[in-house]
């Protein structure tokens, strides 16, 4: 199989996750930048998976490379489910994180421990050269803390408790988070697709 995957995402924080993840695979990861691309995806899915699959394909159009894509966000039981699939563009794509995670810690200010469960989704689409599609799925169940806490990770990490280790995602250094997390799970699933793709 070709020896080379873009990784169609311009969010720093889960390429470099996604690096230490695939580094095991034996092939040269590029991101877009990387790749030379510069292209502006509408995500307009209604899904983890339809997000992950219009990013994936997008590059495809435009790369004879093995693409893959992650679409993941953060999933709030108090609040329905939100952000969701809108983790990235709540309360605006350029809103920095320290007013994202003050703001649901505000609307979670008087909710119990067993009300504040929450999750990461993860959902990784591959599009491979011979246009076959693939799609997996890794979450992580935790809750919403109380305060932010931990300068690792990126986005909604500080917020992230995780009450089996005592702390949140973004007190975990990036090998624990990636053993444990949404991204890792999806990404080691598809590792596997990959793997017998190229037998
Ligand atoms: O604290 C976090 N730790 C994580 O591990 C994590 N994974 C996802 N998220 C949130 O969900 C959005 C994804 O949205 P998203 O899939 O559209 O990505 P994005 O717009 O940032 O980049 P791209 O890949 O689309 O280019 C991100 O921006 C974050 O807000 C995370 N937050
Ligand atoms: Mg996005």
């Amino acid at each position: 199989m070709n020896n080379k995957i873009i990784f169609a995402t311009g969010n720093e924080g889960k390429m470099k996750e996604v690096r230490s993840i695939l580094s095991d695979l034996g092939m040269e990861i590029l991101s877009m930048k990387e790749a030379g691309i510069d292209v502006d995806i509408e995500e307009n899915g209604t899904t983890f998976e339809e997000n992950a699959l219009i990013k994936a394909n997008a590059i495809k159009a435009i790369s004879n490379s093995i693409v893959l894509a992650d679409d993941s966000g953060l999933e709030v039981d108090y609040l329905n489910r939100e952000p969701g699939i809108y983790s990235a563009r709540y309360m605006g794509e350029n809103t920095p994180y320290t007013v994202k995670n003050s703001k649901i810690l505000e609307l979670l200010k008087d909710v119990t421990p067993e009300n504040r469960t929450a999750r990461f989704v993860c959902a990784i689409a591959a599009v491979l050269p011979n246009g076959k599609v693939f799609t997996t799925r890794g979450t992580v169940e935790g809750m919403i803390g109380y305060e932010i806490s931990g300068e690792n990770g990126f986005g909604y990490d500080p917020i992230f408790y995780l009450p089996e280790f005592g702390c949140t995602t973004a007190q975990l250094d990036m090998n624990k988070k990636n053993e444990v997390s949404h991204r890792g799970k999806a990404l080691q699933a598809m590792k596997e697709i990959l793997r017998k793709e190229e037998e």
